[in-house]
């Protein structure tokens, strides 16, 4: 059986720096899988290799068995992978429910054709409305997005991301930015919302990443340093000397300061 994503040995270079380093992954359907690692190791690059935004040097990317890399965006998304929006890519002016549809007639492929709209338009109401109920934004459905919370615009951001129906979701640091107690209530939505689909996520926040993964995979200067789950890596020598031992001392000290 295919992995739902696979790396084999992806390469990037922007001129002659080597950014990404021969960096392969694994990763089963239905899993959730966390990247983290140092700034600048490369982990919004990945993204934006496996995603389509850029094209891998070498190497091969492959979606559910099927070759992805060299694919532009939208045709990757058309293959069944969604990667996150970005607040700012919110239409602000339009309502909740506006937002979820658009993202929802983007995915059954509508272009400008009339007749095909007015067909469609009735099951993408549907599912804008399903979407908004399990994000429950259901009751935020016909405000304007940016009367919105911070947190509601991000879940509505995960809204966007899963409204295609995606089997294969990529979520770049959902949590930034969150107060402790929105960021828990959040991770619990994102458990709900993923559930059954494979789930990549570039994340800084150790809670998050403990809290949210079946499995991490850790970049180093562009290389997988290493892949498991949660405790084994967090017991890896080579991980906590290259980057998990100060990140979590780091967390602790700040948690603590902020409890005292
Ligand atoms: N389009 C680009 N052109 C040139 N260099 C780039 C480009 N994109 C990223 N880089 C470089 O690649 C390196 C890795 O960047 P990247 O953003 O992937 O790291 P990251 O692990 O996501 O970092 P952070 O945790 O700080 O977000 C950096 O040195 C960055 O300057």
């Amino acid at each position: 059986m295919s992995f739902a994503v696979e790396l084999k040995d992806v390469r990037k270079s922007f001129g002659k720096t080597e950014i990404i380093r021969g960096a392969s992954l694994q990763v089963n359907a239905g899993e959730r899988v966390a990247i983290i690692g140092p700034n600048g190791a490369g982990k919004s690059t990945l993204f934006n290799l496996i995603s389509g935004r850029f094209a891998p040097t070498s190497g091969e990317i492959l979606l559910n068995g099927e070759r992805i890399d060299g694919l532009k965006p939208y045709e990757v998304n058309r293959r069944g992978l969604a990667r996150s929006f970005q607040v700012s890519n919110l239409f602000h002016r339009l309502t909740v429910f506006e937002n979820v549809r658009c993202a929802v007639l983007w995915s059954m492929g509508y272009k400008y054709a009339f007749w095909k709209f007015l067909a469609d338009l009735d099951d993408a109401n549907d599912r804008a409305d399903e979407v908004l109920e399990m994000l429950k934004l259901d009751r935020k459905r016909d405000t304007q997005v940016m009367n919105l919370t911070y947190a509601e615009q991000r879940a509505l951001e995960i809204g966007l991301t899963i409204a295609g129906g995606s089997n294969v979701i990529l979520l770049d640091e959902p949590t930034a930015g969150m107060s402790k107690s929105e960021t828990k209530r959040f991770i619990q939505l994102i458990r709900e919302v993923t559930e059954g689909k494979t789930l990549l996520t570039v994340e800084h926040d150790m809670g998050v990443v403990f809290g949210l993964a079946d499995k991490i995979a850790v970049l180093v200067y562009g290389e997988v340093i290493a892949y498991d789950e949660p405790e084994a890596v967090r017991a890896n020598q080579r991980v906590q000397e290259a980057y998990l031992g100060s990140v979590l001392a780091e967390q602790q000290a700040a948690a603590a300061t902020a409890g005292a």
